[in-house]
Formats: C-alpha cells, structure tokens, sequence
C-alpha cells in the first residue's frame, strides 16, 4: 500500500482495527452511498480495487462522510457486501463551502500533502481567483503550489508568472507544458506523497494528470465543448497511483469555490498580516487609526488596493460562514434534545435538565 500513501504512522494508528479482522484501504472514488477503494489482497497481497458500502459510516455532516483520500477501515466479509466500517482521522481536507445559500462544507479530497492550482496561462490570470485557492488550500493544512499551464501558447510566461508570484506569498509558482513536457519533471519533484490538482474547467487538470502519470488515464475533453455546452468531462474524483511514487488526485473543475471559515486567508495574505503588525495599534481596523502602516501600503502602491479589497472580501466571506456554522451546531444540539426529551417522555421516564 505504500505506492498509495501507506505509511508506518498510518500502520501504528491501524493496528487495532487489523486485530478485528479488518483490512486498510483507500478510496479512490466516491459514489452515492458507495465507493471504490484499493487495498491489499489478504490472500494474495495483491493490490486490488474495491467496491465498497460506505452506509455505515454515512453522517447528516457532509465532511465526516467518505471522500476520496480517505483511509477506510474495509471489512470484507460484510453482507450483503463489503463495507467501510470506520475512516481514520485524516491529516488534512480540502472543504469547501458547498455551492448555493446553504453554508455546509463539502470535502474535495483527504490526506493530501500538496494542493497543486492550476490556472490557464491561455488566459489572463484571474489573480482573485488564485488567491482565493490559496485561501482554500491553506485552510486544508496542505500546502499550495501553484501550476500555470499551458505555456507553449503563450510567450511571456515569466511575466505572468512574476504577477501570480506577487499574489502568492510564500508558495512556489511553477509554468509547465503538457504538451510540450515543459517543468513537468519539476513539477513531479515539488509533489511528493499525494497531491490534488484543484482549478476551473478547462484550465488542464486532467491533462497534467496524464503527463503526471505518463498514460491517458483521464479523459480530457475538447475546449470547445466547454465554451459552447458549459459541459464537464472530470464527472468522478480518482486517485492516481504516479510511477516515481506518489499520488495524484484529479478533481471536476470547480466554478463556485466558497470558502468554510479558519485561517486559510490570513495565511494566503502574509504580506497584510506582515504589514498589520507595523501599525501603530494593535487592534488596528486599518480604517482611519493614525499610523496605520496597511494603509501606507496601499497609499504608496506597494499593497495593490485590488489585493486589499480581495482580502477583505474573502475575510468577510469567512465571518459569514464562521456565525452560520454556529448558529447550525446550537441547533443542531437544540434538536437532538427534543428528541431524546420527546421519546423519554414517550417512554414515562424522568426528563432531567
Ligand atoms: N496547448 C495546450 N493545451 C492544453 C495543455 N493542457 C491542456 N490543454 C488543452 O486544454 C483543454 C482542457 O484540458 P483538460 O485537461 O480537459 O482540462 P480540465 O481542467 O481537466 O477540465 P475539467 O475536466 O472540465 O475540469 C483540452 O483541449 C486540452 O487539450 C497544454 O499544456 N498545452
Ligand atoms: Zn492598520
């Protein structure tokens, strides 16, 4: 299982569950109420893929259920088939707030190492965007690299790639090819252990997964079929096993990208949280305190304002989901004490507070 990620910590942790008879295993792929998952064959030692039950460990939260990443704890001998019976703690997610009004979050893969974004140079680089992603895969606990695509359309690569760097604290931009093989050697020496490549449709994902993986494992589709259908071919996530070792998670292109609270923004805005420890109050609102050095920044252009108005944005974003998602556990807590008062009284017992 090593070629998947295993490691001798994952081994420790698993121990127990192996004396219950139960085998490790990693999906690959989720599906409703099941998913495919890869382990090792108990008789053969083998590594095969699996369908699996993940009912059992099924949650009204959408990030406890099964993603891909994840290691299962598989028993294979369950009826009438063979089921996940628990997840091990994962090391890190990638959640994302789920698309619409609803504020629940939606995990994109687990146990990554790496968050590979991927942006067009094809295109002019949506910097909002990016640091956005950044936002994202901070608050993963993974860490960003940023991957521009693409490059044999374009002949100022190092130029955008100088713009990317600016909005990138701390985080390596690489500029690779697919079609021309350009940084992709590079690329696979910066993502050891496993990797997700996260984007907008149509920026390359599954492209660079196949020049990763050395074999057309994704399908790819026509860039036509995007501007005119608005269609996606990358329907299902999966987990990809690189030849140098290593792992590769390709996910759908992501049009909505909401983010689920933490401190993913203060980390992809280093450089203002840097700045905001200049300023002359410690609690600085960077509105109208005397000597407030982010605001210098901004008056003297070495803070773009765009950067600024980006990171109050998203901050914002943040507060909003960081008081729904309260709101949403009082409730959920306020529920499950009717609940149990309700079937307490229906079975004449003491209701105690
Ligand atoms: N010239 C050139 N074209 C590329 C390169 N990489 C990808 N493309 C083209 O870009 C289009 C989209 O590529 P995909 O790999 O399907 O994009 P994706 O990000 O996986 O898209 P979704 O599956 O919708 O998320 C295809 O037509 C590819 O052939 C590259 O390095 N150079
Ligand atoms: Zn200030």
């Amino acid at each position: 299982m090593a070629g998947y990620g295993w490691t001798p910590e994952l081994d420790q942790l698993f121990a127990p569950l192996a004396e219950a008879g139960l085998l490790p295993a990693r999906i690959v792929r989720v599906d409703r109420g099941q998913c495919d998952a890869v382990l090792a064959d108990p008789e053969t030692g083998e590594l095969r893929t699996v369908r699996l039950d993940t009912r059992r460990v099924g949650d009204a939260d959408m990030i406890n259920c099964p993603c891909t990443g994840d290691w299962a704890a598989v028993d294979l001998h369950a009826q009438p088939m063979a089921a996940v019976t628990a997840l091990l703690p994962r090391s890190t997610a990638i959640i994302r707030k789920v698309a619409g009004k609803r504020s629940d979050g939606q995990v994109l893969a687990a146990n990554v190492d790496t968050v590979l974004i991927a942006a067009s140079l094809a295109a002019d680089p949506d910097l909002g965007r990016i640091e956005r992603f950044l936002a994202l895969a901070w608050e993963s606990g993974a860490e960003p690299l940023v991957v521009l695509t693409k490059a044999d359309l374009v002949d100022d690569a190092e130029f955008i790639r100088a713009d990317v760097e600016a909005v990138a604290p701390g985080v390596t931009v690489l500029v690779v090819s697919a079609e021309t093989g350009e940084g992709i050697d590079v690329l696979r020496a910066c993502a050891p252990g496993t990797a997700v490549v996260i984007g907008q449709s149509g920026v390359g994902k599954s492209t660079l997964t196949n020049a990763l993986a050395g074999a057309d494992v994704m399908a790819v589709q026509q860039a036509r079929e995007v501007d005119q259908k608005g269609r996606h071919t990358t329907t299902t996530r999966e987990l990809i096993p690189l030849p140098g070792g290593g792992v590769l998670i390709d996910t759908p292109g992501l049009r909505e990208v909401g983010l689920y609270g933490g401190e993913g923004v203060d980390l992809a805005f280093a450089d203002i949280a840097e700045l905001a420890e200049e300023c002359r109050f410690h609690d600085c609102n960077h509105h109208t305190e005397p000597g407030c050095a982010v605001r210098a920044a901004l008056a003297d252009g070495t803070l773009p304002q765009r950067r600024m108005d980006s990171y109050l944005k998203l901050q914002r974003e943040n507060e909003w989901i960081a008081s729904r998602s309260d709101a949403r556990v009082a409730k959920a807590r306020l529920n499950k004490w009717k609940a149990i008062t309700k079937s307490m009284r229906a079975a004449g017992g003491p209701v105690k507070r």
